[in-house]
Parts: structure tokens; sequence; C-alpha cells
């Protein structure tokens, strides 16, 4: 069962369950506070203002005590996605690198995105070939990606940058950078591949009447590592 975590002020939940439902996966929303069950195969931090974006985006529902059961999600190989206020959260917890900050317009953006797949060797690209263009949308304020140098150099060179904001055509340009993200950089992996962060939505490029089904193979990264939070296969 993947779990769609749901904090107060979460509100990318149901379409994240309609949407993995459409895939014919097993998900359910469970409220932060009653806990991860055992029967976790998957955790989806969904989109949203948690908390109302208070302090920073994500920075409190990160230190919510059920992201320790999310850690040892991660650390036991479950797959863990975030997306949009889920990335937000990833990065505020640690369980990816880098963060998110206030976008360079300084503006709330809500507009299909171009990305480029950057790294298809991974369960939420395999769908995909490296440099495949996929149309996503974004819906966020604070969007743009920062890493120091040190941080920045290592996500490159261990192939963790997932996808890259791009245009039509799949070139890497300023042009193309919706928010100023760093590199342009729209998703990024954990220390393990089965953790992903990223702002775009897969789940509103999912079903076929919402002008979209390039995000199915993101989603369908949850299929890929099947383990259990209680250690069970
Ligand atoms: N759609 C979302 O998840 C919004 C993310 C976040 N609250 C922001 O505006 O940056």
């Amino acid at each position: 069962m993947i779990a769609i975590l749901q904090f107060g002020g979460s509100n990318c939940d149901r379409d994240a369950e309609r949407a993995l439902e459409y895939l014919g996966m097993d998900a359910e929303r469970v409220w932060y506070e009653d806990g991860l069950p055992a029967e976790t195969t998957g955790v989806l931090l969904p989109g949203g203002f948690s908390y109302g974006d208070y302090l920073r985006a994500g920075a409190m529902a990160a230190r919510a005590p059920v992201m320790e059961a999310v850690r040892t999600c991660a650390d036991r190989g479950v797959p863990v996605l975030g997306v949009c206020n889920g990335a937000q959260i990833g990065c505020e917890s640690g369980l990816t690198p880098g963060a998110f900050t206030t976008n360079a317009s300084a503006r709330f953006q809500c507009e299909p995105v171009f990305l480029r797949v950057e790294n298809a060797d991974t369960p939420w690209t395999r769908a995909y070939e490296a440099g495949d263009v996929l149309s996503i949308p974004i819906a966020h304020g604070e969007g743009r990606f920062e890493a120091d140098d040190d941080t920045y150099d290592r996500l490159v060179s261990e192939d963790r940058v997932l996808f890259r904001y791009c245009d039509a055509d799949g070139d890497v340009t300023d042009a193309a950078n919706p928010n100023g993200s760093r590199g342009n950089v729209a998703g990024v992996l954990g220390e393990r591949d089965t953790v992903a962060v990223l702002m775009p939505h897969p789940e509103r490029a999912t079903l076929p009447e919402l002008g979209s089904t390039d995000g199915q193979g993101i989603l369908r990264g949850f299929e890929t590592a099947p383990a259990r939070l209680d250690g069970a296969r």
C-alpha cells in the first residue's frame, strides 16, 4: 500500500490518490498523526501548503514525528516520492539535498513546463530515455532549487539530477527556467535512487483528460522496489 501522507494544508493528496489508482496501484491517504502502517510499500509526500508554508515551505512538516518512519522507509528501500510541497518537505527533512526557495519572480507560478530526463536509470524514470522531454505542470511559489557548490557538484557527478527544466526541444536554457533554479534542476534523488523529489506535479499529468500523461512513468516508480516499512516483502 502506497501511503499518501497528509498534513494540515496538504491539498494534492486526492489528486495523487486518483492518479495512483488510475495506474492500478493500491494507495491510501494517511493522516500524519496516525503514523505509517506496517504494510506501507511506498510513501508519497503530496503537494500543498503544509502548515501554511510558515517559516519556510515544508519546514514544519519535515519535523513531524511521522517523518522518522518515512526515513526508515527510505533506509529500507521503500520508494519515497516528494511532489512540490512534498519535495520541499523532502529537502527540509534531509531526505534529499539542497533547498527549494522563493521563485526568482517572487510570484506563485502555475503553468505547464517542459522537463528533460537527465538520468533514465532510476525507478522514477525507467519508463523514459535520457533526453526525453516531458510536459508536466508546476504550481508553486517556492520552487527555486538551491544548493551550495559542493552539494551541486556532488549531485551532478553522482548522476542524481533527475530532471531539468528545458524548452520544447530539450534545450536547457535560462529562458526555459521558470523559477531560477540552479542548473534548471527540477528534481533530484536522495542517497538511494528509491528516494526522489520534484517540484512539477506528475499526478496532474497522468489522467488523459488532463492534457498530458507524461507523468505516469514517474508514478510507476512505486512499482519497482517492493519493500515494506516492516521489512517484510
Ligand atoms: N502546489 C504546491 O505543492 C505548492 C508548494 C508550496 N506551498 C509553494 O507554493 O511553493
